[in-house]
């Protein structure tokens, strides 16, 4: 077997450079283009990557890094687990990533605790596995073709059927899995990457033996390419001596949310994750290379901590940054740049099986690692304690005040915040960056839409109004552009799901709030209307968790700023008359530790932020929060601790799943009736069904009716006709109650 090459990483962006990846699938699925002309860009884009790592040095370069969606909707495919209901759909792929007119698509949810949204595989008693290693293979031959050896990277067994709670199969996956090894070897695959997150979490005896299960039936496999199991998001912890037990060849192990394995690991390679795939700061040599040093293995060789995925593509296509934050970032280029200097300095004679170089070689750095430097320059603010919610009421008194002040009908109606974004804003908001159109003209673009937006829900009566956020390129971008310590990026995309990316602002220094950011146009929407219209603002936590945050200071100290930027907001929506004020915390579970031993501590401050936010608003103004994609079951004790009025949650996607767990949820809760996320229009009786399911575990004069999440992703076709028919559902309801 050949060694492991000195330099890899786990993966890398593939969304495209300028995002072409995007732009090919939106015009695939609009009918604008065929599927070869998609695929052309997918073969550009793996040719561009694989290039590109090789000009920059790095050894082992990976393949199936790729995805047309996502790698977990890849790896059901793979091993067959289609559900019959796609199979005969144009598409069945896309069918099962974003539904059709018939079809609703599979769940979607985070991966682990990044912003990435993987699809949940479906296995039931029907699932057949069966191999299809069509995608893996053409990869392979692709990158021969034009002359680079690749490994290989497959989720791993254990945490696919985790991720599908369907470890009961382990043993026909297995078989799967098997043939995929036998395949690769006769393909001549030197190594395979068997991705293995799910191992950092705390896992059961049950689980850890499947570990155990699965490693050794994969490594007694005949002919076979070498295993690399990779673990990454946290500590190895107890996974790591089953893995060491098995016959797997090498390790991947996360040593910057991680520390060095306590154990030795003789006779493996450890490949040691000492860049960060998570943030965006350049490594510091020292500490890399001090790490490198203590891993105690058969032989080290250097990686980043995870897939690059989770990281934009070049800090060199940011020319409008400051140099001197600039000089401190690295993005995925810079850290593969990284990568391939530390193994150079850690191991300076890298031909072939190697043992790390001695702690002593650490200061003579390779000129492109650059010595770390704090990410602030500014002091910090020094912080005082959390406070409590201070300043509101009880519950039963807020609700009182606001019903009176209100006058809401039973299952009131309402949406998450955003309508559509049109191509015309966008294109608006470029020619005001370009100095080709006049900031006035833009705002009166945007007062027009938000009266669009007003005389539309007015004309579906709906109960409950908002301004559309026409203004916003992004929920959390644009209040990092209006408040002190954040940059944002021109080209720093990160892949969100599918087509779907964000660019997340980079939070470097103290944060503050110069002015009031959401007023005017809260305001002036609520000018247009005598229905009350919903401000609405991103939480603290939300707004860190979709940065790139310092990692100078505790994390919880930097929510708290954030915080307090918020609860300034709050306040002056509230005095400008604003009676019913939104804060989103989609991410709050996101945040949310892998392992259970830390979870407590955030969700403590979590909920403590969120109250420092919102505890300064009267009884009378009623408190809205939002949550999505989030198995939010898992943090419902939190949520109730936000003590807001009203919380909004996805619901409809996962089939009303959440409902089984919020019957003990004492205040106003809108599970959403409408997904979102699919163009499919919800009918009527459909949306009715999921309220009669509400209308079952909670009592009427608490349950709101709301879509899953807000609407800029979709049509305003698409959103007419659903909401027409969540407003008729609510009034079939609300008259037979
Ligand atoms: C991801 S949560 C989105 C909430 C936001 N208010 C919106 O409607 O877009
Ligand atoms: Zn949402």
């Amino acid at each position: 077997m050949s060694p492991f090459p000195t330099s890899t990483v786990l993966g890398y962006p593939r969304i495209g450079p300028h995002r072409e990846l995007k732009r090919a699938l939106e015009s695939y699925w609009d009918g604008r283009a065929t599927r070869d002309d998609l695929d052309r860009v997918g073969a550009e884009i793996r040719e561009r990557t694989w290039r590109r790592l090789a000009e920059l040095g790095l050894e082992g370069l990976p393949s199936n890094t790729f995805s047309m969606y996502d790698q977990v909707l890849d790896t059901a495919v793979l091993l067959g687990a289609v559900p019959a209901r796609y199979r005969d759909a144009d598409d069945p792929y896309f069918a099962m990533a974003r539904g059709t007119e018939q079809l609703a698509p599979l769940r979607m949810t985070k991966w682990f605790d990044t912003n990435y949204h993987y699809i949940v595989p479906e296995i039931g008693p029907d699932t057949v596995f069966e191999l299809d290693p069509g995608k893996p293979l053409s990869e392979v031959r692709e990158a021969r073709a034009l002359g680079y050896e690749t490994r290989p990277v497959v989720v791993g067994p254990v945490t696919f059927l985790l991720l599908a709670s369907a470890l009961d199969r382990l043993d026909e996956v297995l078989a799967c899995y098997e043939e995929l090894l036998s395949v690769l070897a006769a393909e001549g695959v030197a190594w395979v990457q068997l991705d293995e997150p799910a191992l950092v979490a705390d896992r059961t005896p049950e689980e850890l033996a499947a570990v155990r299960t699965a490693y050794e039936r994969l490594g007694a496999a005949g002919a076979r390419p070498g295993l690399f199991v990779a673990t990454y998001f946290g500590e190895t912890g107890e996974a790591l001596p089953v893995l060491a037990g098995t016959p797997v060849e090498a390790i991947g192990v996360d040593l910057v949310r991680g520390g060095v394995p306590g154990i030795d690991l003789p006779g493996k390679t450890v490949v040691a994750g000492v860049v960060s795939g998570r943030d965006v700061w350049r490594t510091s040599p020292e500490r890399a290379l001090a790490a490198l040093a203590g891993v105690r293995a058969g032989r080290v060789t250097v990686s980043t901590s995870c897939s690059l995925l989770h990281v934009p593509y070049d800090v060199a296509a940011e020319p409008r940054l400051d140099p001197a934050l600039k000089e401190r970032l690295a993005f995925a280029e810079q850290k593969v740049a990284e990568v391939v200097a530390l193994s150079r300095t850690a191991f300076p004679s890298s031909t072939a099986g190697l043992v790390p170089a001695a702690p002593s070689v650490a200061p003579s750095v390779a000129p492109s690692v650059a010595p770390s430097v704090a990410p602030s320059v500014a002091p910090s603010v020094a912080l005082p304690a959390p406070v409590a919610a201070e300043g509101r009421g009880p519950y039963a008194e807020r609700a009182a005040a606001q019903a009176e002040r209100l006058r809401l009908p039973p299952l009131p109606t309402t949406t998450i915040g955003s309508f559509p974004q049109t191509g015309a804003l966008r294109a608006a908001r470029a020619a005001v960056a370009a100095g080709t159109l006049s900031r006035e003209d833009y705002e009166r673009r945007v007062e027009a839409e938000i009266e669009r937006v007003i005389r539309l829900q007015e004309g579906l009566g709906l109960d409950v109004l908002v301004h559309g956020e026409p203004e916003r390129n992004d929920m959390v971008q644009y209040f990092a552009e209006h408040l002190d310590g954040f940059a944002v990026t021109a080209n720093g995309w990160v892949q969100s799901y599918g087509s779907r990316c964000t660019r997340p602002p980079i939070l470097h220094g103290d944060v503050g709030r110069p002015s009031p950011i959401t007023v005017r146009w809260a305001a002036y929407a609520q000018s247009l209307t005598g229905k009350a219209v919903k401000g609405m603002l991103t939480g603290p936590v939300t707004i860190v968790a979709w940065s790139f945050v310092r990692d100078d200071l505790p994390l919880r100290d930097v929510v708290f700023q954030v915080a307090d930027a918020v609860r300034e907001e709050v306040s002056d929506l509230e005095a400008a008359g604003v009676k019913i004020i939104q804060v989103d915390e989609p991410a709050l579970r996101e945040l949310l530790p892998l392992r259970r031993a830390a979870q407590d501590d955030y969700l403590e401050w979590a909920v403590a932020t969120y109250r420092r936010a919102t505890s300064g608003a009267s009884d009378r103004t009623q408190i809205h929060t939002h949550l999505c994609y989030s198995d939010a079951d898992q943090i419902l004790a939190a949520i109730d601790g936000l003590d807001a009025d009203v919380t909004t949650i996805e619901s409809a996607r996962s089939g009303g799943r959440i409902l089984g767990a919020v019957k003990a949820f004492g205040r106003g809760l809108g599970p959403g009736v409408y997904d979102i996320h699919s163009p499919r229009v919800p009918s009527a009786a459909e949306v009715e069904e999921l309220l009669r399911a509400t209308l079952a575990v909670l009592p009427a004069e608490r349950v709101w009716v709301n879509p899953d999440c807000g609407l800029k992703t979709r049509t305003y076709e698409q959103v007419e006709a659903s909401l027409a028919n969540v407003v008729a559902a609510a009034r079939e309801l609300r008259d037979a109650l």
